[in-house]
């Protein structure tokens, strides 16, 4: 009977709550509820998610940056690229290049899979210029069954601006995993070289020595034939192979670069980073010549608490030394975190982070990124507050850009840090767990604060990127959260709360600043200088529908939060491998 069963809308929506959706829910003869979305989910295939200003194919598959470097007046970017689909299968040297960083021509592969050593993949690995001006890739190439190998290519013809062609060298392969120890299937991705003080090259691969993860050590007279050290540059005492290790120098307190290959000035540190668990982690250290190992300043048995390049998703990065500017950039890769056939129907997946000036911070103990300047000129429409004050519960809408191409600088100073919680180390092994419990409604003494982006009108749908302050023995602990879990009403999605801590003299200096870069799918967020990264790939629902999507700053602890200054601009769309004609 039509008048038995009660029909009504349901909109459910509380900042705080975790049941906020849009529902259509009818009521049956037992009195219980039945409810179904209200909405009709937007295809995933909506051009709408395709970024705007980040590195990425036009189509198909992308994923670890491979070569990055500056040549005779040209970035090229490398990339692991299957030419044929949206998995990560068949896998050949993407090739595009750029004069900004920002706009991008795709050229031809590099190298593809037409010789038996790489048949089953053309894999990762980097590029040395060796004196004379003349670049060398060393990549990984995969067998058909799986056995990995280091091989040599060299351009073509180097007066080539672009360098479009490539040519395999005689006797690939040239590093075979043979030797003690050595795991024929876990053995890839060889570092840019770098010349010892005997004038030797040294590269770093990759492996699996023993079952445990590590970044063997290999040298050579010149770039091509190359033997093994006897100990690897540094390794793991646990499982796991390291791939995609990057070994470079750093300067304390200096923003920089350094090419490892030239002079290293006294009192520099160096930088082991190895892909693992998902991650990219980094170990800072010195580089000792005489043992020519690499030596960490801190050894932390459990990898839980190894310092990240960014706590969200990222992997597979690779830094070069920009000889144009003096610095060092780091790229990395971002996959998508929609479905594998939610990727097949978009016809492509995978972007690269935006590039980072990347340097050590002036204590010697972190890394720093920050977005390379370059991108800045993709600002426009600039608006800019002074002076917010956000007490408990305020929201404050940004309004007057594009708040799907936004970059978004603001800075929260604390009037008082009294009311800070106190802090619990045993948060550090598991800082997701920690943001969920803490997210961006739990009331805390100082925070959450930070911003809300990508919106819906009634909020269902939001990316809430915050901080928290805790009091720690020493000084204090800053949490930042990048929570994904309301980002969209889309099923199917991995849409965690990231997270990270930083340490932070809050007595010395009370700002806390954050950067958030809206691209479309693509969220990064830098805090307090870059001492924290988070890359985030989201897919709400509000930006498929065309419906405008807002963003706010907001305050949800019990200490008042002032805001000096707020800077936000639209970001225009970048030329980025744009399929001509
Ligand atoms: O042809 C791709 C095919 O191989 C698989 C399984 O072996 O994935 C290969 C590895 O892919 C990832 O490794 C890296 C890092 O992102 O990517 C490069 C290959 O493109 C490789 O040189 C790097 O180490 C992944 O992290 C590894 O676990 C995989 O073994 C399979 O997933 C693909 O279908």
């Amino acid at each position: 009977m039509a008048q038995a069963w009660a029909f009504f809308l349901l909109a459910l929506f509380s900042f705080s709550s975790c049941v906020s959706k849009l529902f259509i829910c009818s009521r049956n003869g037992e009195g219980s509820f039945l409810c179904t979305r209200s909405q009709e989910v937007p295809s995933i295939a909506s051009k709408r998610y395709r970024t705007a200003y980040h590195f990425q194919s036009p189509k198909n598959w992308i994923n670890d940056p491979c070569g990055p470097m500056y040549y005779n007046g040209i970035y090229h970017e490398f990339y692991q690229y299957n030419p044929g689909g949206t998995i990560a299968d068949n896998i050949v040297w993407g090739h595009s290049v750029s004069t900004d960083l920002i706009n991008w021509i795709q050229l031809e592969p590099a190298i593809v899979r037409d010789t038996p050593y790489d048949i089953n993949g053309c894999w990762t690995g980097s590029i040395t210029i060796l004196p004379g001006d003349q670049p060398v890739i060393i990549y990984t190439g995969r067998d058909s069954k799986d056995h990995q190998s280091q091989n040599i290519v060299l351009p073509k013809n180097r007066s080539d601006p672009y360098l479009r062609e490539w040519t395999k060298a005689d006797n690939n392969p040239r590093i075979l995993p043979v030797g003690p120890g050595l795991n024929s299937t876990e053995f890839r991705d060889p570092t840019t070289g770098w010349i010892g003080p005997d004038g030797l090259w040294r590269i770093a691969i990759g492996a699996e020595l023993n079952g445990y993860g590590a970044a063997l050590l290999y040298k050579s007279e010149d770039f091509l034939n190359w033997t093994r050290v006897d100990h690897p540059l540094y390794s793991d005492n646990a499982p796991s192979m390291w791939e995609c290790p990057d070994f470079f120098a750093v300067l304390p307190g200096n923003n920089g670069g350094l090419d490892l290959s030239a002079a290293i000035p006294k009192g520099a540190k160096h930088v082991l980073k190895m892909s693992v668990d998902y991650s990219d982690k980094y170990m800072i250290g010195v580089y000792d010549l005489k043992r020519d190992a690499f030596v960490p300043d801190v050894v932390l048995d459990d990898r839980r608490l190894w310092l990240r390049m960014d706590y969200g998703t990222f992997y597979a990065s690779k830094s070069f030394f920009d000889s144009k500017k003096g610095r060092r950039i780091i790229w990395g890769w971002s996959n998508e975190t929609d479905s594998v056939s939610d990727d097949g129907v978009k016809g492509w997946a995978g972007i690269h982070a935006i590039p980072r000036t990347i340097w050590l911070d002036s204590d010697g103990k972190q890394l720093l990124q920050w977005p390379i300047d370059e991108i800045e000129s993709l600002r426009k429409d600039e608006i800019n507050h002074q002076g917010l004050e956000l007490k408990n519960g305020d929201l404050f809408e940004i309004k007057g850009i594009d708040t799907l191409q936004a970059d978004v600088e603001v800075d929260f100073e604390l009037a008082s840090i009294d009311s800070a919680d106190p802090f619990d180390p045993s948060w550090l092994f598991d800082v997701e767990r920690h943001c969920r419990e803490a997210g961006a409604s739990a009331k805390g003494g100082i925070g959450p604060f930070g911003l809300v982006v990508l919106a819906s009108d009634n909020m269902e749908e939001h990316i809430a990127v915050h901080f928290r302050v805790y009091k720690s023995q020493k000084s204090h602990m800053i949490l930042m959260c990048s929570d994904l879990r309301r980002s969209s009403l889309r099923s199917g999605l991995y849409t965690p709360a990231y997270g990270g801590f930083f340490e932070f003299d809050l007595e010395k200096e009370r700002k806390i600043s954050l950067r958030t870069l809206i691209d479309r799918s693509a969220v990064e967020s830098f805090g307090g200088g870059g001492r924290v990264c988070i890359t985030s790939r989201v897919y709400p629902v509000a930006l498929a529908d065309d419906d405008t999507v807002h963003m706010y700053a907001f305050n949800n602890g019990s200490t008042t939060v002032r805001v000096p200054q707020l800077r936000a601009w639209s970001m225009m769309t970048a030329q980025v491998n744009v399929i001509q004609g």
